[in-house]
């Protein structure tokens, strides 16, 4: 595989964790972003996203000189043999994906861009967005590829370096063969197609995980009105290979930078193109009404009925990252549940390991502690929100002695019921048995 010359433009946790892998398996990487305050930082290896092993993949790629980062985004591109396009495109009106930023940077790009140069965008965009970039490009020796990234925040390096697949979606298979050459270095199946199956690729992906976890969570309401337990229901029927275990674990609804967007994307786009797609709509609008079910539990347990106030009930939340092993907050289903808690009138603490050194300005939601067991302090009820594997050890019989009531709301299943009773709690997972454990 001979070595390339790269530019990524865009150094967030897919620009970043690109440019340093590909770095990492021999190419000669120049990164840029807008900020230049993240420039200067990861010019001398500082990473500010929590990504096990980039940090250390940044430090040798920069050690080895195959990897640098710039402000000019015209200058890292001006040498290049492929650029890629790793940049932000949120939900924007009415819940389109927003391409300002994609169609900024091409416009920034058009004239520097060597000839023969193929510009291949990573960034989750619609379906014919390789079409505009290429016309924003106007350049006819210049050919765009899409070429989705499908990485996990938390596990970003290991699924950029043991991808699944590789999908490339390109007109012109010269392109498509030079793109997938940069990969060679890994032993992943590819998936070479045309652009649009590329670009719809992606969205049908976060799609289908999304559907598989609004399945899991209507399910374990299911589990709790019949008396059965959701732990047992998903696992017999994961070990059946064609539906698979993976994605089915019960939770406080589903969030991310990803799949809330795309999924609106999606719908969006199918509703302007007049295609209807009911089961998209349904995955959408289960996982709010989900979280608003979990909220009326919670104001049924502090005694004010399911619909009733919260006022001047104080509660305990813990986690407020969208999953473990992040501090991303980006759409956390945390951060929903206590926003429909706050519309309540409820007075929320919360802990998140993630949290304790960046302490994020989330103050008009929730007061942010430190430490778990001042967080606990006079309150009727704790909620576990997010999976950290640390908060199974808390002192729990230490928070039990703060709070002023005694359940605890395990929207994850991931505390242990007989420990908590042992400090005197209730535990109350999701969907379990429909009576709570409850404290002799
Ligand atoms: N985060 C994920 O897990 C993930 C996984 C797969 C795909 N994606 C997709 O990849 C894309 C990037 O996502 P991300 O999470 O890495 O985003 P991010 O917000 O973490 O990073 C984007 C970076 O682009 C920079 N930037 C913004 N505008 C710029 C401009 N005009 N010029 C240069 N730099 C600019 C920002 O400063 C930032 O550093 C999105 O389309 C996203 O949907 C994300
Ligand atoms: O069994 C599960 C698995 C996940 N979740 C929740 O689902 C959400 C998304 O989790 P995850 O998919 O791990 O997060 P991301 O890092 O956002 O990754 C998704 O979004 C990325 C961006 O598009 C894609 O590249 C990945 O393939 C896709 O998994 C989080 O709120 C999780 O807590 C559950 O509730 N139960």
């Amino acid at each position: 595989m001979p070595a390339r010359r790269v530019a990524v433009i865009g150094t967030g946790y897919v620009g970043l964790t690109t440019g340093a892998c590909l770095a990492s398996l021999g190419h000669s990487v120049v990164c840029a972003d807008a900020d230049p305050h993240k420039v200067e930082r990861l010019r001398e290896a500082r990473v500010d996203i929590l990504e096990p092993g980039l940090q250390e993949t940044v430090r040798d790629a920069l050690d080895a000189a195959r990897l640098d980062f710039t402000g000019d985004t015209a200058a890292a591109v001006a040498e290049a043999d492929v650029v890629f396009l790793c940049l932000p495109t949120p939900m924007g009106a009415g819940g389109a994906a927003d391409l300002a930023a994609v169609e900024a940077v091409a416009a920034q790009i058009r004239e520097v861009l060597p000839p023969g140069c193929v510009v291949v965008n990573k960034s989750t965009v619609p379906v014919g967005t390789c079409e505009r970039v290429a016309a924003l490009l106007g350049r006819d020796d210049v050919v765009v590829v899409s070429n989705p990234e499908f990485l996990r925040e938390g596990r970003a390096v290991h699924d950029f370096l043991h991808p699944d697949r590789i999908v490339i979606g390109a007109a012109d298979r010269d392109a498509s063969r030079r793109v997938a050459d940069l990969y060679a270095g890994l032993d992943a199946p590819l998936v070479l197609t045309d652009p649009a199956s590329a670009e719809l690729t992606k969205y049908a992906a976060n799609f289908f995980l999304a559907m598989k976890l609004s399945f899991a969570n209507n399910l374990a309401t299911v589990c709790e009105r019949f008396g059965a337990d959701i732990n047992d229901v998903t696992e017999g029927i994961g070990r059946d290979p064609r539906v698979g275990s993976a994605f089915l674990r019960p939770g406080p609804g589903w969030g991310g930078s990803c799949l809330p967007k795309d999924t609106h994307a999606l719908l969006t786009v199918c509703d302007l193109a007049g295609v209807d797609f009911p089961l998209l709509r349904a995955t959408i609008e289960t996982n709010v009404t989900h979280q608003q079910q979990l909220v009326d539990r919670v104001a049924t347990s502090c005694g004010r009925g399911a619909d009733g106030s919260l006022h001047g009930v104080r509660l305990a939340l813990y986690g407020l990252t969208f999953k473990a092993g992040t501090s991303d907050l980006r759409d956390s289903p945390a951060l929903s549940v206590a926003r429909l808690l706050r519309e309540r009138g409820a007075e929320l603490t919360a802990y998140d390991p993630a949290l304790c050194e960046e302490r994020p300005d989330l103050s008009d939601l929730v007061d942010l502690a430190d430490d778990p067991v001042r967080a606990a302090e006079g309150a009727a009820a704790c909620l576990v929100l997010t999976e950290w594997p640390e908060l199974r050890d808390l002192d729990w019989a230490a928070i039990a002695a703060r709070m002023a009531g005694r359940e605890v709301h395990d929207f994850r299943n991931l505390l242990d019921a007989d420990r908590l009773a042992r400090a005197g709690l209730s535990w109350q997972g999701i969907g379990r048995a429909e009576a709570p454990t409850r404290v002799a």
